[in-house]
């Protein structure tokens, strides 16, 4: 089964709109997990927009012997007030995972991956002390990347297809072509010996063709749309209707 990991950015977007303490980000991990999702997925950003450094140390305590804990971000981007590098918050909580994300300080949401033949050199030592860390380390690429022997060679074990593209077609009616580039993209990255995540703007409506053309997908992480979702039918409810699309 492809596990879950729920994206909970967008409870600390709500909670930091009014200060405050509500809603919990850690109540949302509590109900997620009760409701059997497989992971909690966290991305951080310089600028403290929601998800916050205490935010991920204080997950960490609820998570651990749990369920999977995938913290997501730019490893170069420097820190910046008490928000200590992405590097350095691995080092704190020692995650399951780190989804390494090539994304800019401006961008509203992540809309690329890394070109590995281009970025492998540079992620290396990153990568080596991210395992030395004890965690495993996952690319965010787009579909239709190659090189991935580069990301094998520097000790990466899995990749992360960005879907954002794929969504997009899918709710103008033909998603055809840019799910045809994701199956072949993970079915390459698949024989070079990594495995396949995806995520970005995954949903109840497109995840089911999505996990049916891609066989062997390890995991799904989904934040935005499942937490709107779950502003109608409640958080649990939610969760389980992922977990029977990705039976
Ligand atoms: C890498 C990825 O696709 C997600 O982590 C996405 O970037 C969510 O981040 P935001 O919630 O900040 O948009
Ligand atoms: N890695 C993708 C993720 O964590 C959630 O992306 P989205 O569902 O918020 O677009």
């Amino acid at each position: 089964m492809t596990l879950l990991s729920v994206n909970l950015n967008k409870i600390a977007v709500l909670r930091n709109s009014r200060g405050g303490t509500e809603p919990s980000v850690i109540q949302a991990a509590q109900t997620c997990i009760e409701a059997g999702c497989g992971g909690i997925t966290v991305h951080p950003r310089p600028d403290q927009r929601h998800i916050r450094p205490d935010d991920v140390t204080a997950l960490a305590q609820v998570l651990r012997g749990r369920v999977e804990y995938n913290i997501e971000g730019n490893p170069f981007a420097p820190a910046r007030g008490s928000y200590p590098g992405l590097i350095e918050l691995a080092r704190m909580v020692k995650p399951t995972q780190v989804t390494l994300v090539p994304d800019g300080d401006g961008q509203i949401t992540s809309d690329h991956g890394f070109e590995l033949e281009k970025d492998a050199e540079r992620l290396r030592p990153l990568v080596a002390q991210l395992r030395e860390i004890g965690c495993r380390v996952s690319l965010f690429v787009d579909a239709g990347a190659n090189g991935f022997e580069h990301a094998i060679a520097i000790g990466v074990e899995r990749i992360e297809i960005y879907t954002g593209p794929y969504a997009e077609a899918f709710a103008e009616g033909d998603a055809r072509e840019a799910l045809g580039l994701c199956v072949e993209t993970a079915r390459r990255a698949q024989q070079a010996g990594l495995a396949v995540n995806a995520g970005h703007d995954l949903s109840q409506a497109n995840l089911g063709t999505f996990k049916a053309a891609i066989p062997g997908l390890a995991e799904v992480s989904i934040g935005h749309a499942l937490i709107g979702e779950a502003l109608y039918e409640g958080m649990s409810t939610t969760v389980r209707k992922y977990l029977q699309i990705l039976r």
